[in-house]
């Protein structure tokens, strides 16, 4: 099949490519889907990417209208709060909800991206072609031009978005051009995927929670698979004591599992294995604007905002950028030259908010949830939140389990920390007074 002039090229068929794909086609338009990779419905195993991932109320909200959230969560695992696992002693869950019931659902990226796949694919009008990594594009009249096992193929779309992920050749075409500017922050830490399988046909830890080994500097998590293992992730610093770098031999490796994570040891038998050949991925933050040019080439998903995994929000924030570039082509009539930089309006700030939010969860995560001050806090939140159900509500409830935009989600949470700082301020002051006023009386008889 050749490439229409009309049709709407997307780049990458990867989360945020293949839901594009699904509502673009639902509002009539003639879509090719061009992805690097061979269909992976095929059997080529994934590598290189997260595993699983954590799927929220914002990634299930664009699911669900496309009809596909309840297929999507018939695999999910509910993690319905952090189970963190100190060195020694047992470990201790912390709950998401004030309830306790509300859940982030662990899913299989490659299963998600299947259904995704599968979705676009029975949808008139799209076509997905595999085998064909962008290489180049003329942004000013939507030429481009691929490798394939073939050979190199020439394209041309009335419109071309980049959904091609953190390192996106749209993006860097953009920036070859002079159009665009961007910064590219990466972390000094990296991160390394291990196994914790079945346990006599049983998982090995609670199956209902996201764990957590907080280890001040580093840290690894957990979660949960639908065959029963646990797929486990290092963030470790690259360089250092404790890094990646500092541990290159078995010895070493067992020797480091066994001071600061004992309780795996048992549990994962292929560690050593696992660590010396899985990668150590990249973690990093990517900025850059425009986010389109001249109504004609766009970018989305993780092309203009990567952030860092920590909030377990970037397909979610993906998958809510599709969202919004669908309700502003309705706002404008499908006028994409108008829809485009709407888009780039609405959801730039909410992409920073979110990016903010992941890098200080990292520090919660690995630091913080082990000190008593942070769970009495989390208590009282969670406290509040049940006394004052309209009133109060914690920045966790409204990420994870609200589409409320980040950037409200951010003055929200400023809003109410400035009311309570007030509170707990006027009540320290009232306590001083009383004790202040109960002293003098108390020289005074
Ligand atoms: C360790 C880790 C854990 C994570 N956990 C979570 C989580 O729990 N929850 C969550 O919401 N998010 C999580 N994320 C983030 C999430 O993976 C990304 O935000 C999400 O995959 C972004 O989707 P995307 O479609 O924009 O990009 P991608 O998923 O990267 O898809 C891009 C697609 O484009 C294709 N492509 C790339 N270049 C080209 C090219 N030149 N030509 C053609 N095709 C191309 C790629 O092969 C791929 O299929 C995690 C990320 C990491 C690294
Ligand atoms: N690159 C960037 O600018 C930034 C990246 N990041 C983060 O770093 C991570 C890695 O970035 P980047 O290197 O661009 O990521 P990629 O995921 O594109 O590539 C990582 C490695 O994995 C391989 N790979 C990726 N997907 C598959 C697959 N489906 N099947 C087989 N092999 C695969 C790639 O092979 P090949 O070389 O053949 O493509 C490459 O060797 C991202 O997940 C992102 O979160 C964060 C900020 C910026
Ligand atoms: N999916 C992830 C991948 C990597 C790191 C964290 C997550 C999380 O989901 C963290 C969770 N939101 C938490 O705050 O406990």
């Amino acid at each position: 099949m050749t490439a229409r002039r009309d049709e709407i090229a997307i780049i990458g068929a990867g989360l945020a490519g293949c839901l594009a794909a699904c509502f673009l086609a639902r509002r009539g338009y003639p879509v090719a889907l061009y992805e690097r990779r061979p269909d992976p419905r095929t059997g080529t195993a994934e590598r290189g990417r997260s595993i699983n991932l954590a799927l929220s109320e914002r990634g299930l909200d664009a699911l669900r209208r496309i009809g596909l959230a309840e297929q999507v969560m018939a695999d999910a695992l509910p993690m319905r709060g952090r189970m963190i696992h100190p060195v020694q002693g047992e470990p201790q869950f912390q709950s998401y909800s004030a309830g306790g019931g509300r859940a982030i659902n662990s899913i299989s990226r490659g299963a998600l991206n299947n259904a995704l796949l599968d979705a676009a694919a029975a949808l008139p009008g799209v076509r997905i072609v595999f085998d064909h990594r962008l290489v180049g594009l003329d942004p000013s009249d939507g030429a481009l031009s691929f490798e394939t096992p073939q050979g190199t193929v020439d394209a041309k779309a009335s419109v071309v978005l980049g959904a091609d992920g953190a390192g996106s050749v749209v993006r860097g075409q953009l920036l070859a051009s002079g159009l665009l500017r961007e910064s590219v922050d990466f972390l000094d830490y990296g991160y390394k995927e291990l196994t914790i399988p079945a346990l006599g046909g049983d998982f090995a830890l609670e199956e209902d929670a996201l764990h957590i080994w907080p280890r001040g500097t580093s840290m690894m998590i957990a979660l949960p698979n639908p065959d029963r293992s646990f797929t486990c992730t290092l963030f470790w610093p690259n360089e250092g004591p404790g890094s990646f770098a500092a541990l290159d031999n078995p010895l070493a490796i067992e020797r480091h599992f066994a001071e600061h994570y004992p309780d795996v040891i048992p549990l994962a038998p292929t560690l050593v294995d696992d660590y010396q050949h899985n990668p150590v991925g990249v973690l990093g933050t990517v900025r850059c604007t425009p986010w389109q040019v001249s109504g004609t080439v766009g970018l989305l998903g993780d092309a203009a905002h990567a952030i860092v995994p920590f909030y377990g929000q970037g397909a979610n924030c993906a998958f809510e950028d599709v969202v919004e570039l669908d309700r502003c082509l309705d706002e404008c009539a499908d006028d994409w030259a108008a829809a485009l930089p709407l888009f780039q309006r609405r959801r730039q700030e909410n992409a920073e908010a979110i990016a903010q939010m992941a890098l200080t969860n990292f520090v919660e995560m690995r630091d913080k949830v082990a000190s008593p001050v942070f769970q009495l806090r989390r208590r009282v939140e969670h406290a509040l939140e049940r006394a004052l159900p309209d009133r109060y509500v914690s920045q966790y409830e409204l990420v994870s389990f609200s589409t409320t935009p980040y950037s409200e989600v951010r003055r929200r949470v400023r809003r109410q920390h400035r009311v309570l700082g007030a509170v707990a301020g006027g009540a320290a002051l009232l306590l001083v007074g009383a004790i202040t006023a109960g002293l003098s009386r108390g020289r005074r008889t």
